[in-house]
């Protein structure tokens, strides 16, 4: 009995010890001010609550209202943390001082990647990569490319010589764009395997366990770190199977690459896929031993490919094909007509590298609708400077301050833009000859500075190759006319597209 009431009352000063810091976690909330020299922190009436509400039902007007009263830079008070918004002024600012904010550590406090399949060597190895692909290596791979993304239409869309209805185009985008991704990636020998292409497919959405509201850092920001991580500390990991697959398909075809170059020494003509700088080329993996190969460096770099490339690029693609739907009767002719005149100079054989570059007019749509799919404010910043970092227009933040890039302040600014800039110009950039992978200042979606989006080209090229050929051999409109696809947005970001769509083969003979 003493030795009950002994633990029980061990328990209990336990227990009244984390009451204790809990409520005085949330009472130091209640008193929670910035300081002086700091962006203005936007007034709220709720105390603990801060802006999350309004965040989440209706950030759109949260950010436009502060933004006029507060100006470009001001901070808000969301899930128990201060973030401080920047517009478009100070936004290339955060994108070009790298070493005082970092995109990777900001967008770990959603997802702890890092925990998953990410080192810092993984990650600098996975850029270079794709740096090359994407540019000195592209034009080998467009033959390739186009093949895959032919193959997956057949598959996924067909001839449809009867009216075909898609009912989740989404869905069928991401397993349309695995082909491509994962022939590019894994290479010829192994990309067609119903498992690697299911594993392409499905590892990004094996990861939105993550994406629980963080209602514990109303508490404090690190209690939500924790929580989310408390899994791992138990082992589990959300996408170990899927590593298990790329693990048994990658490793013979690995076997046999290195056998290969063994066997044929220079002769060996080197695949060209992203799995082989994995085996070839000492910056990605230094002291290679062909006897005793780092499989997990290898499946966690390709799982950080796809991970990179997959969502990211179908969701690109699924926002182009609506927006060419919806605005068919202004666009949809004048775009056939330039895939028509290209197909006709390249007499329906395979585009080549400078065929796709002649897609101007596509380019320009594709950029402009990339732009109207960006968030309202997004891609989270942390602040990494040792204790502080003093903006150019003077306000100062601490260290570990979450800074968010405030989209709207960029895509309505008529002096960045040009006339009207919330309407949908698709020439808009064809007219500034700006193709729709050249990062400028009036143009967010792939990022900027050192760390801008290194797969831009190929993720252009995909989706251009995929629209050509939509346009070329079908007809494409809304399931219900009527209805449409309703667009919105789920707190800052934009709410996913879902409206069924008819395919039916284009009566006109192409050529
Ligand atoms: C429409 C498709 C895509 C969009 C919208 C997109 C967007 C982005 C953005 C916003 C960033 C962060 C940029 C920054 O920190 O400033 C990024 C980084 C990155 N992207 Fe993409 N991306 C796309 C396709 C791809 C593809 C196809 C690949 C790979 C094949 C890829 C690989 C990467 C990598 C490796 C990084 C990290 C770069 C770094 O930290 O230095 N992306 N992307």
């Amino acid at each position: 009995m003493k030795e009950l009431f002994e633990t029980l009352l061990g328990d209990i000063y336990v227990q009244s010890f984390f009451l204790g810091l809990i409520l005085a976690a949330f009472l130091l909330k209640l008193s929670r001010r910035t300081k002086q020299d700091e962006p203005p922190l936007v007034y709220y009436r709720f105390p603990i609550i801060g802006h999350t509400w309004s965040f989440l039902t209706n950030c759109e007007k949260l950010i436009l209202e502060s933004r006029e009263k507060y100006g470009e830079t001001f901070s808000l008070y969301v899930f128990g943390q201060i973030m401080t918004i920047v517009g478009k002024e100070t936004t290339h600012e955060v994108l070009r001082k790298d070493q005082d904010f970092s995109f990777s550590e900001g967008f770990r406090t959603q997802i702890p990647t890092h925990l998953i399949f990410e080192s810092d060597a993984l990650t600098e190895a996975n850029i270079k990569i794709v740096k090359d692909l994407s540019a000195e290596k592209l034009k080998h791979l467009i033959s390739r490319l186009q093949n895959s993304i032919t193959k997956a239409m057949d598959l996924y869309i067909g001839e449809c010589v009867e009216p075909k209805v898609i009912r989740h185009p989404a869905k069928t985008m991401v397993d349309i764009i695995a082909i491509p991704v994962a022939n590019i990636i894994v290479g010829e020998e192994c990309y067609n395997n119903e498992d690697i292409l299911e594993t392409f497919m499905n590892l990004k959405f094996s990861l939105k366990h993550f994406l629980i509201p963080p209602i514990l850092s109303f508490i404090h920001p690190w209690l939500h770190q924790q929580f989310i991580t408390i899994p791992f500390k138990f082992g589990w990991n959300p996408i170990s199977k899927y590593q298990k697959v790329i693990h048994n398909r990658i490793k013979p075809v690995i076997k046999k690459r290195l056998h290969d170059k063994k066997r044929l020494g220079d002769a060996c003509v080197a695949p060209l896929d992203a799995l082989q700088y994995y085996l070839d080329d000492p910056e990605v993996t230094p002291n290679l031993d062909p006897n005793n190969v780092n499989y997990d460096f290898i499946v966690n770099g390709i799982c950080g490919h796809i991970f990179a490339a997959m969502g990211t690029t179908t969701q690109g693609l699924t926002h182009v094909l609506y927006d060419l739907v919806e605005k068919k009767q202004q666009y949809w002719q004048e775009l056939y007509q330039e895939a028509q005149e290209i197909n006709k100079q390249c007499n329906g054989n395979e585009l080549t590298f400078d065929d796709i570059a002649r897609m101007v007019k596509m380019d320009s749509f594709v950029k402009e609708s990339l732009r109207f799919s960006n968030p309202i404010a997004g891609m989270p910043h942390k602040c990494i400077s040792k204790s502080y970092y003093t903006f150019a227009n003077g306000y100062k933040i601490p260290s570990g301050r979450l800074v968010i890039l405030n989209f709207s302040d960029t895509n309505n600014d008529e002096e960045l833009q040009g006339q009207n800039p919330t309407e949908f110009h698709a020439y808009r950039h064809l007219e500034h000859n700006s193709p729709a992978t050249k990062l400028e200042r009036n143009f967010l979606t792939f990022g900027g500075g050192k760390h801008a989006c290194p797969g831009r080209a190929l993720a252009i090229k995909e989706i251009k190759v995929f629209l050509h050929k939509v346009l070329l051999k079908y007809d494409v409109r809304n399931d219900n006319e009527k209805i449409g696809p309703k667009r919105g947005y789920l707190g800052p970001l934009v709410a996913p597209i879902n409206c069924s769509l008819v395919f039916e083969k284009r009566n006109e003979i192409v050529n």
